[in-house]
């Protein structure tokens, strides 16, 4: 009979979660008190441990007593109960490796749920002695309904950074928090928002997606705030703007990054206190939205620079999720890759052949500078250039993805290693590439930093055959 105990200082959800886990046929025992709570794990060993994390013990709360139990006994799943849910908190656990992290108070099926789960999991680990943490990435590709309407589908992966990207999503998309979602063009950042919000408990309600970098500075407010008729020469009518039309639901804003001052400072004073005044109107609205916005820049560095309003900043910053670059999610590529392939395979209604070793190895060594986006084209492409069943090979890549190697690179200079320029160049080669994966791949950054100005950087590209 597998065994459960509930650790919490409230004796009645003790009561509760005994009697509706009993029900189902487990030997449940209880404590309130979190060093009674270890004597007892000492003397028998528990499947399952409910953990309330705000214990009354003063030296023993949730946190202090799940990564005890994970020393006393690992194979015990835990499930950290709580009042007051905090994602920080949540993630800092299931890093510490508890189970799962739950909103107090629980219902019977939800219980019963999650204790079937982590059973389950415990199953799946003994026998295929997979990872702890695993579970997060229950299944490799999701499949959600776009604010476009369109089914869409978004891979996980089974990486670690990319299974760290999952249990951010799955830990945050319930709860009401803004959040700033930074990465590299392409990397998903707006796949990641959908996700988010079809997640939460908004999805029924409208997600409405405003790329900031698109906006003129004069119709920015208009966008966000609506307008009133006559409010500015060309406002023939009164409109709505994305706040009221997200209501209800999550209003994301891409490329937060490029709002005017005076767009942000109307912006802080809308997130602050949920009212919109539309220009031209004296009259607000009141609005219900969760807002999460994405940027490619490093939102700090621009407070640093006085290019965004620090207050804004640390109103969304409520969670900061950062998307990783393809480059850095290599070991998914195969999965990016077939998911793409069938997708292109069930648009165009045939199949493609298979991807020959080489075009794989060419995919391993480039760094992908556009991201999934890039790795989407060039799956669309090579499929659709394909002929069915004939291995796609390196005819059908784009030329950038051809590789040029460093030794091809550095065959265009005659001599050996004694030769000085063969040195300087080399070092010039490997400087430019740190440089660049330091700084995302933004050239323009690149060369600031490096102090030289862009063409000459574009020159040393040219000549050092480094493609991006
Ligand atoms: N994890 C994923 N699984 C499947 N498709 C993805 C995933 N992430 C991104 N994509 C696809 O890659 C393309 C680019 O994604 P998206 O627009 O979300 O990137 P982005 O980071 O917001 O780009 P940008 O910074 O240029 O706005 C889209 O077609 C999207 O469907």
């Amino acid at each position: 009979m597998k065994t459960i105990l509930i650790v919490d200082d409230e004796i009645h959800i003790c009561t509760l979660l005994t009697t509706i886990l009993t029900k189902e046929g487990y030997k449940v025992d209880h404590s309130v008190s979190g060093t009674m709570a270890l004597k007892m794990i000492k003397e028998k060993s528990y499947d399952v441990i409910f953990c309330d994390y705000r214990l009354k013990d003063k030296e023993i709360d949730g946190s202090i007593l799940s990564l005890r139990i994970r020393e006393m006994s690992p194979a015990t799943s835990i499930i950290v109960m709580t009042g007051y849910p905090d994602v920080r908190i949540a993630i800092q656990l299931i890093k510490q490796g508890i189970y799962d992290y739950v909103v107090k108070p629980l219902n019977a099926s939800q219980a019963i749920l999650l204790v079937q789960k982590a059973l389950l999991h415990q199953a799946v680990l003994s026998k295929e002695q997979l990872p702890p943490a695993m579970h997060l990435t229950a299944d490799p590709v999701s499949t959600y309904v776009s604010h476009r309407g369109q089914l869409s589908q978004f891979v996980y992966g089974n990486g670690n950074t990319s299974k760290e990207l999952h249990t951010q999503i799955k830990l945050i998309a319930p709860t009401d928090y803004s959040v700033i979602i930074l990465g590299e063009t392409g990397t998903g950042k707006e796949s990641v928002a959908q996700l988010i919000h079809s997640q939460s408990r908004r999805k029924d309600k409208p997600l409405v997606a405003i790329d900031c970098g698109s906006l003129s500075r004069e119709l920015a407010s208009s966008e966000l705030f609506g307008h009133e008729k006559g409010a500015f020469t060309g406002a023939i009518q009164a409109r709505i703007g994305a706040f009221q039309e997200a209501d209800g639901g999550t209003l994301f804003l891409d490329e937060i990054g490029n709002l005017s001052y005076e767009v942000q400072t109307a912006l802080l004073r809308t997130i602050q206190e949920r009212v919109v005044r539309p220009v031209g109107s004296a009259r607000e609205v009141h609005v219900d939205i969760r807002i999460i916005v994405a940027s490619n820049e490093d939102l700090q560095q621009a407070v640093l620079q006085g290019r965004f309003r620090d207050d804004l900043y640390y109103r969304l910053n409520e969670f900061t999720i950062n998307v990783p670059p393809l480059r850095e999610r290599r070991e998914d590529l195969p999965l990016f890759v077939s998911t793409f392939k069938q997708a292109v395979e069930d648009e165009l209604e045939r199949e493609c052949g298979p991807l020959s070793d080489e075009v794989l190895a060419a995919f391993y060594n480039y760094p992908w500078p556009g991201n999934i986006r890039e790795l989407k084209n060039v799956m669309r492409r090579i499929c659709l250039l394909s002929t069915e069943k004939a291995p796609i090979n390196m005819e059908s890549l784009p030329e950038e993805l051809h590789p040029v190697s460093r030794e091809l690179a550095m065959s265009a200079i005659p001599g050996t290693e004694e030769n000085l320029k063969n040195v300087t160049r080399q070092a010039e080669y490997q400087k430019i590439l740190d440089v660049l994966q330091q700084v995302r791949f933004n050239k323009s950054q690149a060369a600031r930093l490096m102090n030289i100005d862009r063409k000459t950087l574009y020159n040393k590209l040219h000549t050092l055959n480094i493609l991006l």
